[in-house]
């Protein structure tokens, strides 16, 4: 991990749907420059109203921060509009992979670079840096997002946000729905993107397993509530953690009958 500055920070935040479901009481982590931090939790236990909260999406949903408030590097950005956060380098990955699904994959990815004021050659040149991250956009970069598979399309949806030059990466369960060996792929680019380039990463996760071997830190979040932050190989020998977000059970110490058996 780089370095140890704070780049974001939330702070006790509370969010409502409608004025009145409450669906965040008070959620605080911080996020380290250069670090994958991992949100992790159930179904309903607020990742993505949390994501929502930082990137300022909330009202379009009806809902709204209540209390508490978001620094990104330094700066209270609580309601800084989505294309400012963009701009100062703050880009989310909805979940479900959102695309243009009539535009080709290069079309997907050159919207993602159209909040910069780049030249023609710059474009090109950020498209084949893309490319090189994902060579399988290369190869279908003239077929139309739609017809692609659910990997491709979690591949354009990360290389459109990656267009814009993002200092904070923020990916809401880019797991759903894909085959195993994609999604360790999807998660291993993550991570050389982080070490190569020290793109920061925020990422929320129903998948604790992949999401704990591959971040530095994880918070846990349950019924709304932080309840847990450490560091994720740490995290990963909790029991607690086995038992909760691993589905794994404690294994239990072999019995002397059971050491005697023959091996099966
Ligand atoms: N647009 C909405 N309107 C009303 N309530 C909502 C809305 N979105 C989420 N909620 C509620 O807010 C709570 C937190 O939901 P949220 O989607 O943030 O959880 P999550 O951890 O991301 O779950 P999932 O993994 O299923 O996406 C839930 O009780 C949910 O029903």
């Amino acid at each position: 991990m780089a370095g140890k500055d704070v780049l974001l920070s939330v702070d006790g935040i509370r969010a409502t749907y409608n004025g009145a479901i409450t669906a965040l009481h008070g959620v605080s982590f911080t996020l380290r420059r250069g670090e994958i931090l991992a949100l992790l939790g159930a179904n309903g236990a607020g990742k993505t109203t949390t994501l929502k909260a930082i990137s300022n999406l909330l009202p379009a949903e009806r809902g709204e921060i209540t209390a508490g408030g978001v620094l990104y590097e330094g700066r209270d950005v609580t309601t800084a509009t989505p294309a400012e956060l963009v701009r100062a380098g703050l880009v989310q990955v909805l979940e479900g992979r959102h695309c243009f699904r009539n535009l080709t994959i290069e079309e997907n990815l050159i919207s993602g670079g159209l909040g910069r004021s780049g030249s023609r050659a710059e474009i090109a040149a950020d498209l084949e840096r893309i490319y090189a991250i994902f060579p399988r956009l290369k190869e279908k970069r003239r077929a139309s997002a739609g017809l692609t598979s659910g990997g491709e399309q979690q591949m354009t949806a990360i290389g459109r946000a990656l267009m814009s030059r993002p200092k904070l990466l923020v990916l809401d369960e880019p797991s759903m729905g894909l085959a195993p060996i994609v999604v360790q792929d999807i998660f291993r680019t993550l991570r050389r993107l982080n070490v190569e380039s020290g793109l920061s990463i925020l990422v929320a996760e129903q998948n604790s397993a992949i999401a704990l071997r591959y971040a530095d830190r994880a918070t846990v979040l349950e019924n709304g509530a932080a309840v847990l932050s450490g560091d994720a190989a740490e995290l990963r020998g909790r029991d607690d953690v086995k038992a909760s977000y691993l589905g794994q059970k404690s294994t239990p110490a072999p019995t002397p009958a059971a050491t005697n058996l023959p091996p099966a």
